[in-house]
């Protein structure tokens, strides 16, 4: 069973696809990482004239690796450097075939990101839209970064959340909207255990209607 989660910036798509993978017993990939490491990789060339042809050659040459330091990958800098390495095709379709395989391995797999039910895995058996309001999400990244120490200047952290979503959005080589077949999940209101049962529930009602049409 391949499981695709999407989602804007702190929607919360990671913690519910680790807990789906948990409780399917699937491996999980944060695809969001790819991103984050090929964009700390050309972090000391942000915004010159190079950026772009090094940013291709690091996801060319991205070793798994490089996913290892996550608090490094995890930063709310490496997330903006993220999403600017993201709108470079080149990139995206050298990271392609890594998170193809993955999804393809026996047994299937969970991936979270922003183009797996787009572009990714327009095949998934179940597609989720993970959605929270902008304040909510930014609290979480606030309390997130709070709890590893760091001091969070919520303004700032607001105005970056939207400006990376903005980006995102706006990025011609993405993929990044809820695929037709998606099912909406709003978490603004739930806390992570109803969130991740709600996934549960409609995952399960998802497989029982397709395990029903055979
Ligand atoms: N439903 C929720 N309610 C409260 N906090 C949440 C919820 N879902 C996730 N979080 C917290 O919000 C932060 C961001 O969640 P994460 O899963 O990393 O989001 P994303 O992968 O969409 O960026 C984490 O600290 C996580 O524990
Ligand atoms: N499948 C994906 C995942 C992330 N990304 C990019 O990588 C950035 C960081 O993604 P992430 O999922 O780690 O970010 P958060 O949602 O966790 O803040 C996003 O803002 C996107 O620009 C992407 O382009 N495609």
């Amino acid at each position: 069973m391949i499981i695709a989660v999407d989602g804007p910036a702190a929607s919360g798509k990671g913690t519910l696809a680790e807990g789906l993978a948990r409780h399917y017993r699937l491996p999980h990939l944060d695809t969001g990482l790819l991103y984050r490491a090929v964009g700390l990789a050309v972090a000391d060339r942000e915004d010159g004239p190079d950026f772009e042809p090094a940013a291709i050659a690091a996801a060319q040459g991205l070793d798994p690796a490089q996913l290892a330091d996550r608090d490094a990958l995890t930063s709310a800098e490496a997330g903006v450097l993220a999403s600017k390495v993201a709108v470079i095709g080149p990139v995206r379709a050298a990271l392609f075939d890594f998170q193809r395989s993955f999804a393809l391995q026996p047994g299937g797999a969970v991936l979270d990101g922003r183009d797996i039910g787009t572009k990714i895995c327009p095949d998934a058996d179940v597609k989720l839209f993970i959605q929270a309001d902008s304040k909510a999400r930014m609290e979480r990244r606030a309390r997130q970064l709070e709890k590893r120490g760091l001091v969070v200047d919520r303004y700032a952290l607001y105005h970056q959340i939207e400006a990376r979503d903005a980006r995102d959005m706006l990025n011609p080589n993405g993929g990044f909207y809820k695929a037709a077949d998606a099912h909406l999940l709003d978490t603004t209101l739930l806390d992570i255990e109803a969130a991740l049962r709600a996934a549960i529930e409609i995952v399960d009602r998802t497989m029982a209607l397709k395990a029903g049409d055979r």
